[in-house]
């Protein structure tokens, strides 16, 4: 059986009491939400008009449609991928190949749904299947998450997260034991990262901008941002135009994600966190149900929007996506090839492990210039929604909230790695998100 790390590793998320919690709070959220946005009132806080039997959240339908779609997913990654990728240094001084295939994915589903809605596939009837399919996510992620802490038992050691292992059998179901759970090729962490959660909320919109003023129909989606413009045309006529800004805006991050997919192995749950329910809750339940929350509101709450107020909203999600973009392209350049011509010239501090940090542009301004971008994005999505409603803002609320949580934990583990180095970062650049405030 795998050991533990012992009594001395810090304990993350409240420990083992704030791990419980976690557990039971964030699905009651994540169902909360889907209750409240079909609500009249669509109250954020308060609790839901009803609360649905078993009958509404269980469907045998469902089920099949999701385990169809993570069978779809899981073929996608397994196809012959344009490049394969080293993951970083384990402890065994091992590197990990991962296939870079996601944005193929996302193009192969697309035109697979295109092709599915042809050939007459009901997929209009998908917003009112959103409760039984969030319980079936659900479902499987806790029965997932099992399997995951099962496996950790009989890994090695070195395969072991850093956190995740305390012996305390909650904290660690719910933070994860093993640090990268594959079988042969298919790595578990890295497929549910990008895949059916992320390819769920945003991919179809993909067909729908290039087809829907032709023929709505054809490219009403199976996934769930553009299953909910789909069905508003239907009720409507044609998709709002805030519909239209919310579901362009969140497909461009999608898109972006699954473009530049091979970021994804240097971030901390890739390298640093262990698969257990945390992430595979967030991944497969928590991104494509509450992430598509603004176009759920909007399905049953439509809000008027005039194209002077959209122009301006595009122009924050445009300026949000400069500096999101432009943050993590300079890092990512600059990790890959310090002498690459376009960061060579930035400004640097050496560090003790041979590594260097950026002290100009983008991470001359912040210390997570990249959260900052992230967060006036998140912003642009909820501004089509109007001001009535405090609901549409829970996403900015949330994700500013797990930001600011995650740059805090970013912080302390550069500065065990760089040590003195970090502490002369900070002092040269003070502000860790937003220029002057934070
Ligand atoms: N939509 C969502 O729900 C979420 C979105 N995100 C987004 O994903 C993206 C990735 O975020 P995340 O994984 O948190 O981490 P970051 O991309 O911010 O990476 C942090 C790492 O960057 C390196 N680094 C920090 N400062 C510097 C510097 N000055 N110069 C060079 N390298 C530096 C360090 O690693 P090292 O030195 O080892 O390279 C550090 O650990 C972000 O854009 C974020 O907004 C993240 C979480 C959730
Ligand atoms: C359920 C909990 C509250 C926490 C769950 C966290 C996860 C939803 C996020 C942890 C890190 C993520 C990243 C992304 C999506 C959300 C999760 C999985 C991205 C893939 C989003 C797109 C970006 O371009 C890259 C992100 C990497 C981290």
């Amino acid at each position: 059986m795998a050991p533990t790390q012992g009594p001395r590793a810090p304990l993350e998320f409240g420990g083992p009491l704030g791990a419980a919690a976690l557990l039971l709070l964030l699905p009651a959220t994540m169902f909360h939400l889907l209750l409240a946005a079909r609500s009249g009132p669509a109250r954020l806080l308060g609790p839901p008009a009803s609360l649905p039997g078993l009958e509404v959240l269980w469907s045998p339908r469902a089920l099949l449609l999701w385990l169809a779609w993570l069978g779809l997913q899981a073929a996608l990654y397994l196809l012959p991928a344009r490049k394969v990728a080293e993951g970083q240094e384990l402890k065994d001084k091992s590197r990990l190949r991962y296939p870079i295939n996601g944005f193929q994915a996302l193009v192969l589903t697309a035109l697979l749904v295109g092709l599915g809605m042809s050939a007459g596939l009901p997929l209009g009837a998908l917003p009112e299947m959103l409760l039984p399919l969030a319980f079936v996510a659900t479902l499987t992620a806790f029965i997932f998450s099992l399997f995951l802490y099962m496996k950790a038992q009989v890994a090695p050691v070195s395969a072991l997260a850093p956190g995740g292992n305390s012996g305390n059998p909650i904290y660690d179901f719910f933070l994860g034991r093993e640090l990268n759970p594959r079988i042969c090729f298919f790595d578990f962490k890295y497929f549910c990262e990008l895949r059916p959660g992320l390819i769920g909320w945003g991919v179809t919109a993909c067909c729908l901008m290039v087809k829907a003023v032709q023929n709505l129909k054809l490219i009403a989606g199976v996934l769930i941002n553009l299953a909910l413009l789909m069905k508003e045309a239907e009720l409507r006529g044609s998709p709002s135009l805030a519909m239209w800004l919310v579901n362009g805006f969140q497909l461009l991050y999608v898109g972006d994600a699954l473009w530049h997919e091979e970021a994804v192995l240097t971030t901390m749950d890739i390298t640093h966190d262990g698969f257990g329910f945390m992430l595979a809750f967030g991944d497969m339940a928590w991104v494509p149900f509450t992430y598509s929350l603004q176009a759920q509101f909007l399905l049953h709450h439509p809000q008027p929007l005039g194209l002077p107020m959209a122009s301006v909203i595009c122009l924050i999600n445009a300026t949000g996506y400069y500096i999101f973009r432009g943050a993590n392209s300079q890092k990512n350049t600059f990790r890959k090839n310090p002498s690459d011509p376009r960061v060579a010239g930035l400004e640097t501090i050496s560090t003790a492990t041979g590594r260097k940090l950026l002290v100009s542009g983008w991470w001359g301004m912040v210390r997570h210039p990249n959260y900052l971008g992230d967060l006036i994005m998140a912003l642009a999505w909820s501004l089509p929604c109007g001001v009535s409603h405090l609901l549409p803002y829970f996403y900015l609320l949330y994700f500013t909230a797990l930001l600011v949580h995650r740059e805090a934990r970013d912080e302390r583990q550069c500065l065990q790695k760089y040590g003195l180095a970090w502490q002369e970062y900070c002092r040269r650049v003070p502000y860790r998100i937003m220029p002057y405030i934070y």
